[in-house]
This record gives structure tokens, C-alpha cells and sequence, in this order.
């Protein structure tokens, strides 16, 4: 395997990553409730989503111009092609504009046509040949609305394979978060992780050049490790993530936190468990897990789904799993599998008998 065969495509995406990061800090400094848009799943979509998906999306076509482009991304512009959504798209140019003046890296001007196009960009199904970026454009909608843990989420797929991944987390402090619910008096914030398959993962502060190594706690005694899980119920089954950890023996609480910055925080050894179990009949997004993946793989954790199968990035835009996603370190892995496999046989047990 050779190390340095996506180290362009690497720099690029920090790029974009830290600058669409920019765009969103802006945005959830003044946020305001008329940012917020009902889509038709509900889900709120502010500019910051739309203005993070067209500055990703211009920045890797600027960085690598001869590259064919495919990308695999969250949103698309049909809302705000409508007549009603006018001011709001004039609104994600204008901040797009200012956050490109503003850095001074690129000295260009796009138009509200740029903008559509760029965020149209991320229409690509992915698959199993080629390269495709994965990006959400804001992950954690619900963090980022509440002025918690957001991560904007990059990844790039060679022949259905993650090959490298970057989050960028503006809210995560730099120091760990174990027992914060992530929230910290901490003065440094803002992290940006990154991962090239065979090359380990790293963390440097946002808009610093430094990166350090990082890598996952590898402790072996559940009575040691701490789990994250998400903060909306309403995104996994908390009571059966506890049942799992009551059963593994783990002691500490949860710790609740948006987004994407879970895979980051384990991934630097805040916490050594993650667990998601959606409710029943939501289907992960490719976009949801292919950066976070990569950055805890490459700093020797795992994540599998309930079952212990690999995550497969080359089925399109969905993930194709059972029941849930489980992240660890790999002396840990058995006794989740074994605790996670229990605990749902359990629950459908007694689901069956009600
Ligand atoms: N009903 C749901 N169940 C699970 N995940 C969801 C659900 N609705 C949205 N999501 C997505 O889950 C991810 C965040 O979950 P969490 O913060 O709990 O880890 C986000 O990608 C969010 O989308 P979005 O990117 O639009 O925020
Ligand atoms: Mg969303
Ligand atoms: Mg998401
Ligand atoms: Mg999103």
C-alpha cells in the first residue's frame, strides 16, 4: 500500500473542511431562528448547511482541478430553488463570499448560480468504483441549533474503500472531554481530525498548522471505559445502550454529545466505547459515518455494526448494516459484540412477550 498516495487529495480537504468551518462558526454565532427552514423531513437546515456544502465543494474543485469530481453530500438545492427562498440564498452567497474574503486564501466571487451548482455538485450516488467524496455539510444539525458539538464531515471513497477522512469539530475543546458532557472550561476549542488509510490519524487545533498523533484508550476493563452515545434520544436507544453497559460493566454515565465528534473524541481516548442504535426503520448515511470511521480506525479503534460486520461505504448513499453501529478499541471489541448481541436478543425477547 503506498502511504502517500492521497496526500494532495488530504491537504485539500482540511481546506475545505476548516474553511467551510468558518462559514458555520460565523453562523452559529448569530444565530437567529429565521435561519432555521422546515425541510420535508423535518430536520432543520439553516444556511450554515447549505453554505458549508457549496464552500467544501468549490475548494476541492479549486485545489484539484485536474481530478474527475464526484461527491456524495447531505443536501441539495431544491428548497431554495424556490421563489420563497430568494433572500435566503442571496444570504448563504453573500456569507460564502465573505468567508472566502475574509481567509484570503482564494480571491474569487461566486454568484447565487455558483452556489446552486457547487451545492448540486453533491449528487453523486458513491458506489464501489472510482472515487467519490462523502461530505456532510454540517453534522449535528441539532448541536449546531443548540450552540453544542457540530463536525463538518469529509471523506474521499477509492473503489468503495474510505480512504481518508477529515471532522472538523468547532466546538470541541482541544483537551479531553471525559466527563463533560462536552463542555468544557477549557480556552482552546476547536478540533480538526484527520486520517489517510495506513498513515494513523492526527488532531491539530482549528486553523493551526500543527497536527499530532493521536490514538484511541486502550484499555482492556469496561470498569474503566467511559461510552458516548448521542444527545437526541430521539437518534439511538439509550435505554439499550445502557442495558449493554450495565452488562459489560462499565461504570461511568453516558456522555451525550452531537455528532460526528464522538468518533473523534474516542478517537483520541476520551472515551473507549461509542454506540448508536438508531429506531427501527432509519437508514445511516454513507456521510454519517465514513470520516468518523477513518479517524478511529486509524487510531486503532474498530467500528462494526451489531452484528461485527466491517462498514460497507460502496453501497450507494445508504449504509447497509444490522441494528447499530458499535466503535471500541480491539481488546475491547469481543465483550461489546458478545454484551450488544445479548442485551437485543434480550429486548427482543421481551418485546415478543409484551
Ligand atoms: N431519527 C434519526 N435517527 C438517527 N440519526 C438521525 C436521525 N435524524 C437525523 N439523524 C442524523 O444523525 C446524525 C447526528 O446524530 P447524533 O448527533 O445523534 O450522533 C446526524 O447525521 C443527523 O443528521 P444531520 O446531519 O442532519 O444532523
Ligand atoms: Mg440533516
Ligand atoms: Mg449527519
Ligand atoms: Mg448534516
Amino acid at each position: 500500500m503506498s502511504s502517500s498516495s492521497y496526500e494532495k487529495e488530504l491537504a485539500a480537504a482540511k481546506k475545505a473542511a476548516s474553511l467551510a468551518a468558518r462559514l458555520c462558526q460565523t453562523v452559529q454565532k448569530a444565530l437567529l431562528k429565521s435561519d432555521i427552514q422546515s425541510k420535508a423531513d423535518k430536520s432543520p437546515v439553516t444556511v450554515a448547511d447549505y453554505g458549508s456544502q457549496a464552500i467544501v465543494s468549490l475548494v476541492l474543485k479549486m485545489e484539484l482541478p485536474s481530478e474527475k469530481f464526484s461527491l456524495v453530500a447531505e443536501e441539495d438545492s431544491a428548497d431554495l430553488q424556490k421563489d420563497e427562498s430568494q433572500e435566503t440564498l442571496k444570504r448563504i452567497t453573500d456569507l460564502v463570499n465573505d468567508t472566502f474574503s475574509s481567509e484570503g486564501t482564494y480571491s474569487i466571487s461566486v454568484s447565487e448560480e455558483d452556489v446552486l451548482a457547487a451545492i448540486d455538485s453533491g449528487k453523486s450516488d458513491g458506489g464501489p468504483h472510482g472515487r467519490h467524496w462523502v461530505l456532510d455539510p454540517i453534522d449535528g444539525t441539532k448541536g449546531f441549533v443548540r450552540g453544542d458539538q457540530y463536525a463538518i464531515a469529509l471523506a474521499l471513497l477509492d473503489e468503495g474503500r474510505v480512504v481518508l477522512g477529515v471532522l472538523a469539530c468547532p466546538n470541541l475543546p482541544f483537551t479531553s472531554i471525559a466527563n463533560l458532557d462536552g463542555h468544557s472550561s477549557e480556552n482552546q476549542i476547536g478540533c480538526l481530525f484527520s486520517a489517510q488509510t495506513g498513515c494513523g490519524a492526527y488532531m491539530q487545533l482549528l486553523h493551526e498548522p500543527s497536527a499530532a498523533k493521536i490514538s484511541v484508550c486502550t484499555t482492556e476493563n469496561p470498569a474503566d471505559a467511559s461510552f458516548f452515545e448521542s444527545y437526541e434520544a430521539a437518534h439511538s436507544l439509550h435505554d439499550l445502550s445502557s442495558a449493554i453497559a450495565k452488562k459489560l460493566g462499565v461504570q461511568a454515565p453516558p456522555v451525550r454529545i452531537d455528532s460526528q465528534a464522538k468518533y473523534g473524541a474516542l478517537a483520541r481516548g476520551d472515551g473507549a466505547i461509542y454506540l448508536r442504535f438508531p429506531h427501527k426503520g432509519y437508514r445511516e448515511k454513507i456521510w454519517d459515518h465514513a470520516a468518523g470511521s477513518i479517524v478511529v480506525t486509524e487510531a486503532g479503534g474498530i467500528a462494526t455494526d451489531a452484528a461485527g460486520n466491517n462498514l460497507d461505504f460502496s453501497k450507494g448513499r445508504y449504509l447497509d448494516l444490522d441494528t447499530g453501529i458499535i466503535v471500541t478499541n480491539k481488546k475491547l471489541m469481543p465483550s461489546l459484540l458478545s454484551a450488544v448481541q445479548e442485551a437485543i436478543r434480550e429486548q427482543t425477547q421481551s418485546a415478543s412477550h409484551m
